[in-house]
Formats: C-alpha cells, structure tokens, sequence
C-alpha cells in the first residue's frame, strides 16, 4: 500500500472582527507580504507537503491577487471557494473538495491563516511524532501561567490547576475519513481535535513554539513583525 500523503488545509475565511482592521487579519501586511503568504509559503517549503489546500470566502476578493503575485511559487496551491460560518464549517467545506484528491488514510494538516509563524521544522516535528500514530494530534503548549476562573463579577472564584494544561495550536494533523466523519457530527467545536475527542480518542499534544500564536488582537501583529525581524 502506498505511504499517506500529507496536506495541508488552511481556513482562511473568517473575518478577523477581533482585530478590528479595514479588511480580514489574514490579508494584512506581515514584513512585507500578507499574513496568509507566510502560510502557503511555509508549506510550499516542507517537502513532506503533497498539496496545499485555503478555504477562502465565496466572497473573498483577495486571494487571487495573492496567487497572480506568487507566480509559479505556489504550484501546490487549490483554491476553495468553501468557506462557512464558522471555522469548522470552513474545514469541513475543504475536507470534502479534498476528497477530490486524497483518500480515507491521507494526513491533512489543518492550520490556521492566522498563525505565520508555522516553520518547517514544526511541520516535520508534527508529521514524524505521528508518522505511526493512528489517532493524530497537534502542536500544543504547556500553560506557563497561572490560571483563574472568574465568578460573573469578574473577580478571581479560584486557582485552575495547570499541571496537565496545553493551549491548542496548529496544525492539528488527522487522517482525512477520521476527520471529516468527527467534524461532521461535532458542531460546536472550536478546533480539529476537539471533535476528535468527542469520538473518544485522544490525540497526542506535539510541542509547539511561542512563535506559533495566532494573530487575533491588534498588538498580535506588531508582536509577529518583531518575530520576523528576528527581535521577539
Ligand atoms: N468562519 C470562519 C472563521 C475562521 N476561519 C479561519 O480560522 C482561523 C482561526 O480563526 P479566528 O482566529 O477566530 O479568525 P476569525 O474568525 O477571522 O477572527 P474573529 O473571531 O476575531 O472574527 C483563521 O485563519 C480564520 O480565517 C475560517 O476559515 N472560517
Ligand atoms: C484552532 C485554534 O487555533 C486552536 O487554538 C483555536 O481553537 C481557533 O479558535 P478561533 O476562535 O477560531 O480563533
């Protein structure tokens, strides 16, 4: 049987209203190209990468001014024009037009637009720990601050013990049939693994990187042009 291919899935199609820009946080100005470019040029670079598959908005108005610029850059790129409204309808608008070309076994690796700081390096981390893996998992952080759950006045009801806490990143690498079939009947989840567990298997946290954060807020921006200059 031929090894699984690996993909990359990038939901592109949100509208950043917590960053509060003229036009989506994934089409901002990142040291010099969008926020987005970073992404599809990361996965471009890692040569474990079959194909390299961005969910955009039936509406977007951006992403082909963005292919037309990268020239023959990007020939792993599809375009999907299948994004929905939330981030997991987005996925699953791409798991199925990616049903085109990978099979049940493929990996796909699903990561945000929203995270430029992805490298290689983290790909390959990612791919090798789960090369033999039959759930698959994602890069993840151990929680490093201390954590409080708040009453509904905002004051501090108790400590959350931390041993044992990673904060999700991406990608989040499932077999694409696993997947789909999880994200299907998990609605309300908010990140790959999620619905994952909802079938009551357990992916496995990989370490991820500080530089790995997903730009959300304003100052985010700011904190990843540092880290592009090398500075943060
Ligand atoms: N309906 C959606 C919502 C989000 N995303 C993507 O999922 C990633 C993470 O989502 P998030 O950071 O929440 O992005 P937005 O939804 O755009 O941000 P906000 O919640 O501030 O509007 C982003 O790359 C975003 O483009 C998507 O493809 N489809
Ligand atoms: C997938 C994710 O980035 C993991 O931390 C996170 O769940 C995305 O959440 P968002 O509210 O869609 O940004």
């Amino acid at each position: 049987m031929n090894p699984a291919r690996h993909f990359a899935l990038i939901p592109a199609a949100g509208v950043g209203s917590r960053m509060g820009a003229s036009h989506p946080k994934q089409y901002l100005d990142l040291a010099g190209k969008p926020v987005l470019a970073h992404v599809i040029d990361t996965f471009h670079a890692a040569p474990s990468i079959a194909g390299v598959v961005v969910v955009v908005s039936p509406e977007d108005g951006y992403i082909d001014d963005l292919a037309v610029k990268a020239g023959q850059a990007w020939p792993r790129l599809s375009i999907v024009r299948k994004g929905g409204a939330t981030r997991r309808e987005s996925v699953l608008g791409g798991l199925r037009a990616l049903a085109d070309h990978a099979n049940e076994e493929d990996w796909v690796l699903v990561h945000d637009a929203a995270r430029p700081g992805l490298t290689v390096a983290l790909i390959e981390r990612l791919a090798h720990a789960l090369a033999e893996d039959r759930v698959g998992g994602l890069l993840a952080l151990p929680v490093v601050d201390t954590l409080k759950r708040s009453d509904d006045d905002g004051r501090a009801e108790r400590t959350v013990p931390r041993e044992q806490l990673w904060a999700a990143q991406t990608p989040q690498m499932f077999r694409h049939g696993l997947l789909t079939r999880a994200l299907e009947q998990a609605p309300d989840v908010t990140d790959e693994a999620g619905a994952i567990e909802r079938l009551g298997l357990k992916p496995k946290l990989v370490e991820g990187s500080p530089r790995n954060f997903k730009i959300t807020l304003p100052h985010d921006l700011a904190l990843a042009e540092l880290h592009m200059k090398g500075l943060g």
